[in-house]
């Protein structure tokens, strides 16, 4: 895992058409090595389509895509790459590590059985027939499986899907260990929790576009304001609605919800003005970002 200053992954000025459907529409994106970066969106957004074409799988109408400063099937022909895609792939009757071991004949030169078990967490159930393993330990077995080459750039969609809270721990940790060594990863999530919790990076994508590209943090921020609950006998909205910083007011039975920029200023008001009473402030969240942003707000 040399050139460091390569970039893992380099899209400029990618679309994608199907007919007349514009799947991608306009994606300039860069990765850095040893990066883990969330591709977070709804359903729809060009997640699998982008992906796609950085496998090598299909081509970009316009644009270009290159992988660690080759051409995608380049990169891929030489072992750089691999993918854990959601589905298909595995042979039922054969055992988990008998699937690792027939994946690992069809290449010249892989990382040892044991060892990539051992990373993926399923060495205790290495034995067991692929039929009686549940969706989560087959996922795991996927990701073992995209090992063995010891690939520069992992792609995963929906890598925990089926995981429990242990797997997905284990997982995660497997990931963060190598990355820690230059592997880069972008995994496809709808989970906006695993993107924060687990990626470097978020890039968030909508309708083909790329709409927020940062830490958690930073794409939290975005969603700039407070939400303010409390319960109050009467109260004056329209005044409420008056105070500076005030985007919306709501009556729920004897609650009011106010979304204001500045909570100190609502808060003052309704403790010292009315009867309310307790009174809850939160922080909007990544999940209001995500909606404001991917513009799926109801
Ligand atoms: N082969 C295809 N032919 C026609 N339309 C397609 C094809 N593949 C994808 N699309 C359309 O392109 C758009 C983007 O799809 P894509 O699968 O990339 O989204 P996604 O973000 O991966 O969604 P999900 O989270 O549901 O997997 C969708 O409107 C989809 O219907």
């Amino acid at each position: 895992m040399t050139q460091n200053q390569t970039p893992a992954v380099a899209l400029h000025g990618v679309t994608k058409k199907f007919g007349a459907v514009e799947a991608v529409r306009g994606i300039d994106l860069e990765l850095h090595q040893g990066e883990i970066v969330a591709f977070l969106g709804p359903n729809g957004a060009g997640k699998t389509t982008t992906i796609d074409m950085v496998l090598g799988l299909s081509q970009p109408t316009t644009g270009t895509v290159q992988v660690l400063g080759m051409e995608p099937r380049q990169a891929i022909a030489r072992g750089l790459v691999s993918a854990v895609m959601q589905t298909g792939g595995l042979l039922k009757d054969l055992s988990v590590r008998e699937t690792v071991q027939y994946t690992a004949s069809l290449f010249a030169d892989t990382r040892a059985v044991d060892d990539v078990l051992a990373n993926a967490g399923i060495t205790g159930i290495a034995d067991r027939k692929v039929a009686k393993c549940s969706g989560g330990e087959q996922q795991r077995l996927r990701f073992a499986m995209a090992l063995l080459s010891d690939p520069a750039l992992l792609l995963l969609d929906e890598p925990t899907t089926g995981m429990d809270v242990e797997g997905r721990r284990t997982f995660w940790s497997a990931i963060r260990r190598d990355a820690e060594q230059g592997r880069t990863v972008l995994f496809a999530t709808h989970y906006l929790e695993e993107a924060d919790q687990y990626a470097d990076r978020i890039v968030l994508v909508s309708k083909g576009k790329i709409v927020a590209d940062g830490s958690g943090a930073e794409i939290r921020a975005l969603a700039s304001g407070r939400s303010i609950r409390a319960t109050v006998t009467d109260v004056d909205t329209e005044h409420l609605a008056a105070l500076g910083g005030v985007d919306g007011v709501e009556v729920r039975g004897d609650s009011v919800l106010i979304h204001a920029k500045d909570s100190d200023v609502v808060a003052r008001y309704l403790l010292t003005e009315t009867d309310a009473r307790d009174l809850e402030i939160t922080a909007k969240g990544l999940e209001d970002a995500f909606l404001s942003l991917t513009g799926n707000e109801e």
